[in-house]
């Protein structure tokens, strides 16, 4: 195959933002969670990662460029991903080209990446699910794999465990799981985007600084110190996904408001009980809390639902 082609798929996926939060790894090599989570994605149209991937025989290695910037795919995470999708490579053929590429052949050639966000990246508003969705999704594409989005959302986990919940529109849920090796911690569609098409959600970004902690040192830390992570995992997690499901499939707002909230305000709560705490929100994020708590007492039944995160606010 010594001939010079290029064969290249671009794919866009959006960023999601948990209403059930996912919170603190049983296994962080394999990025498997302590609790299900529940997801709603937003418009493609607004905050979403774009994609090409392409493959040569004249590439000599893999490379990724993000916003313009060569980054490195040496991580363990874009590893896996790579690693997981050559694994289920099959035969492409594209007949304009004359080329046919065999799935031993996967092994030999080398992809460049080519990624954008149209929104900030590291910044909160979770690049990183929609980064890595859309990395497995195109490159999933361009080898030919035969696997549904459910099972290519576990190899979306691998590089970050929100990115899972990406790879379709809507509501979605994450199964934790209870295998060791992960196979059955993937992402299911809920219901589709159309379901609920009167539900809007607002970000306001309330602090241009970049977080202290990361999501994964945050939520280690969790795990190791925080008796109300346990205590949330094991007690209140299982009956609020159940309630949720419920609320999202009846358009019950009241309920949907209610523990959206409760799950964002004991999410902070774990992060206070870790050791040392951890602080995500700032006073602009306290005070957008009460006005909002106001405003839903005020007007008799809740109107708007807010859940603070990582410094930022969606209503
Ligand atoms: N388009 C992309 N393609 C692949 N990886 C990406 C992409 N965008 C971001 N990432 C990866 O995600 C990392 C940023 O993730 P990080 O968790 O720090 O921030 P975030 O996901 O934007 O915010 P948060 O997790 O707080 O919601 C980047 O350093 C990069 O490794
Ligand atoms: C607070 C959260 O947004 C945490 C997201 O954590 P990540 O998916 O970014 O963490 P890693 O799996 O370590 O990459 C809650 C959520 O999105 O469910």
């Amino acid at each position: 195959m010594g001939e010079t082609w290029v064969l290249m798929k671009t794919a866009q996926t959006p960023t999601n933002i948990a209403v059930i939060k996912y919170w603190g790894k049983r296994d962080e090599s394999l990025i498997l969670p302590v609790n299900d989570s529940i997801s709603v994605t937003l418009d493609p149209a607004h905050l979403c990662t774009t994609t090409t991937v392409a493959v040569s025989p004249v590439f000599q290695q893999d490379r990724m460029w993000l916003n313009g910037k060569e980054i490195s795919l040496s991580g363990g995470r874009f590893q896996s991903c790579l690693r997981e999708i050559r694994r289920r490579a099959s035969e492409v053929e594209d007949k304009e080209k004359g080329v046919k590429i065999e799935k031993k052949d996967w092994e030999k050639l080398h992809v460049h990446i080519a990624s954008y966000n149209n929104f900030p990246t590291a910044a909160g508003l979770a690049s990183s699910a929609a980064g890595f969705a859309c990395l497995v999704f195109a490159l999933a594409k361009l080898m030919n794999v035969k696997e549904d989005e459910s099972q290519l959302s576990a190899i979306a986990r691998q590089g970050s465990g929100s990115a899972c919940r990406s790879l379709f529109g809507g509501f979605v849920k994450w199964i934790m799981g209870k295998e060791e090796d992960g196979s059955d911690s993937v992402a299911v569609q809920l219901v589709d985007e159309k379901h609920w098409d009167d539900l809007f959600i607002v970000i306001a970004v309330v602090s241009s600084r970049q977080k202290e902690t990361s999501s994964t040192s945050g939520m280690r830390e969790s795990v190791e110190t925080s008796l109300l992570l346990q205590h949330r995992a094991k007690e209140v997690v299982p009956k609020r996904i159940l309630k949720m499901e419920e609320a999202i499939k009846n358009h019950s707002f009241e309920s949907f408001a209610q523990l959206t909230c409760a799950d964002s305000n004991q999410f902070h709560a774990v992060c206070l009980d870790t050791c040392p705490p951890i602080f995500y929100m700032n006073d602009t994020s306290h005070r957008i809390i009460s006005y909002v708590e106001k405003w839903n007492r005020s007007e008799g039944s809740p109107r708007w639902h807010i859940h603070l995160m990582l410094g930022r606010m969606q209503f």
